[in-house]
């Protein structure tokens, strides 16, 4: 009988999936108790260990997420939105946190959400990364103290099987931005310049995203002012920072009242 945290990964064949569950058996304290993929995977009923390309775990995979759910501590989910919001649901029937890495959600799904942070502990965050979430403190203090004389860009680089963009990061730090200038971000947000655009717009927060190779995640914060410009930089070298981000995600929210909550709470970083 193991006593240490049950963790249970869904998107487990993933490239986020594969991360988790070989840094949840390098991690004290916390063990796989379930990986779930979805109904159909070649991976169901195979040796989760196996499957990857190694020595067997002891956890098959499964596509029964209710009762991999309702056997875990909590969830790790790094997937794609609507299969978040369906692991939501299951989360709060089973009273089990949900550490949700899934990006590209919209404004509606993430309020999908709010029920089940009534009956679950939710962390959700765009990016887990302890670099990350200091760079997005320096972006809200560097808008703040500089004016719309300075023209804010925000740029990221991804690998090439990524599917939204901007990335969950890049909107992390462009709310950032926009709450340091005081505005709504939806209100300045020009994403997507294509053609005849027109002159940049005063006070407007651009974002541009690369899509290429293998690369992990890099983010720029650009400040182009008069004479001058200001870049703040993240450069993420490999996904098993994320991985250690959720899983001490995961661990911080066993004992904790149910609500949403996101990286800042659990490194601490709310100011
Ligand atoms: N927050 C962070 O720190 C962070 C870091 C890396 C990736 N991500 C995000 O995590 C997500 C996954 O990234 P990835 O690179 O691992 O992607 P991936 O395509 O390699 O893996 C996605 C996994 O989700 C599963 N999945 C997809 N749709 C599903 C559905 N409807 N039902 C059940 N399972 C489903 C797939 O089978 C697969 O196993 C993306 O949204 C990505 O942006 C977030
Ligand atoms: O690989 C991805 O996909 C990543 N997604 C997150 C984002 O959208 O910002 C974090 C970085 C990697």
């Amino acid at each position: 009988m193991d006593d240490t945290i049950g963790i249970a990964v869904t998107g487990a064949s993933g490239r986020m999936g594969q991360m988790l569950i070989r840094t949840i058996a390098e991690t004290k304290g916390v063990h796989l108790s379930a990986a779930i993929e979805r109904k159909g995977h070649d991976w169901v009923g195979q040796d989760a260990g196996q499957a990857m390309g190694g020595a067997a775990n002891g956890v098959v995979v499964t596509d029964d997420a209710a009762q991999a759910i309702a056997s875990a501590d909590v969830v790790i989910d790094f997937t794609a939105p609507e299969a978040t919001l369906a692991f939501s649901a299951l989360c709060a029937d089973a009273g089990v946190a949900h550490v949700i890495g899934t990006t590209g959600m919209t404004d509606a799904q993430i309020a999908e959400l709010q029920p089940a942070s009534q009956s679950c502990a939710i962390v959700r965050a765009g990016n887990m990364s302890l670099g990350v979430n200091l760079l997005v403190q320096l972006t809200k203090r560097v808008a703040a103290a500089l004016d719309e004389d300075f023209d804010i860009e925000v740029i990221e680089a991804h690998h090439h099987h990524k599917v939204d963009a901007p990335s969950g990061t890049a909107l992390m730090l462009g709310e950032a931005a926009a709450e340091g200038r005081g505005v709504a971000l939806n209100d300045v947000r020009d994403s997507g310049r294509d053609g005849i655009t027109g002159a940049r717009k005063r006070g407007d927060i651009g974002f541009s995203a690369i899509r290429g190779g293998d690369i992990v995640g890099e983010h720029d914060v650009m400040f182009a002012g008069p004479g001058e410009r200001i870049v703040l930089r993240h450069m993420a070298t490999d996904r098993v920072l994320f991985a250690r981000g959720a899983i001490r995600a995961a661990k911080w929210t066993q004992g904790k009242a149910p609500g949403a909550y996101d990286m800042m709470d659990v490194l601490g970083l709310n100011d």
